[in-house]
């Protein structure tokens, strides 16, 4: 029998959506049924993050915060504690995005921090690691990932390590000016990164953790992606903005899985 593995598939809507605009998101993917096997979620901000998770409770699609900080409580002006983002109602929480290390002095320490204060408080992290364009070029991507992935994991238990999302997105390939990785460039990562998990927490738990593409992905390119296999889903960012996009994302990735 092929076993088939579970494909997440995301998109952070980053600085984009009101909470109208947000809301009325949220009310159309409320009926979204996801393929079998698929596990859909959308990034909000923080400002519409509790009205979309209320209204997609119980629904296919998960909800997640786009960042918080480390701390339960405090002096902290402009940040948004674990527990407020659990409260709000969210499942996943986004750690250490690029575009927050590179603009907003995020660091692997304080990413670090983040990952233990989300599973203390229920959340799943997705942990976002991802090369500089320099460091692509000076040949240092496994070393630069291999770094981010221990420092970020380094007080994870080993059995939560399952309970988390790991999103490989270089820094090159996002936005709109990124172009997005080859397919055998990413297999090549991901494979890297496996062994990685592998060595941190042994073969058992190493295997079982899903590790996402993110970068420029289209509905074009999103399947070739969710076909190798240390590729366990898509986190996408423009492609998936708009509702009917996203599912079509999700239908597309969808057409080229083998039946179980
Ligand atoms: O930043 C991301 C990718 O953005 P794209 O617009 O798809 O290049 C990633 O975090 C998913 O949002």
């Amino acid at each position: 029998m092929v076993t088939r593995k579970t494909v997440w598939i995301g998109t952070n809507w980053k600085m984009n959506k009101g909470p109208a605009e947000a809301l009325a998101a949220a009310e159309a993917l409320k009926a979204y049924r996801a393929p079998d096997g698929v596990k859909p979620f959308i990034i909000t901000p923080f400002t519409s993050l509790q009205a979309v998770a209320s209204v997609l409770k119980g629904a296919d699609v998960l909800v997640g915060a786009q960042n918080m900080h480390w701390e339960e409580s405090g002096s902290w002006t402009g940040e948004i504690s674990p527990g407020m983002v659990k409260e709000c109602g969210a499942d996943i929480v986004l750690i250490g995005h690029s575009e927050r290390r590179q603009h907003f002095a995020e660091t692997d320490w304080t990413v670090s921090r983040k990952m233990s204060a989300a599973l203390r408080h229920g959340l799943r992290p997705l942990l976002c690691i991802g090369e500089s364009l320099e460091e692509y070029d000076f040949g240092v991507t496994a070393e630069t990932l291999s770094r981010q992935l221990k420092i970020a994991l380094h007080d994870v238990a080993h059995a939560d390590l399952p309970n988390i999302l790991i999103a490989y997105e270089p820094v090159w390939a996002i936005g709109a000016g990124g172009r997005a990785a080859d397919t055998d460039c990413v297999a090549k990562v991901h494979a890297g990164l496996r062994a990685v998990l592998c060595e941190i927490a042994g073969k058992d738990i190493g295997d079982r953790v899903p590790l996402l593409y993110g970068g420029s992905v289209t509905q074009d390119n999103a399947r070739s992606y969710v076909s190798q296999p240390n590729v366990d889903g898509v986190f996408v960012g423009r492609a998936g903005w708009s509702v009917p996009d996203f599912e079509k994302l999700i239908d597309r990735v969808i057409e080229e899985r083998a039946p179980a």
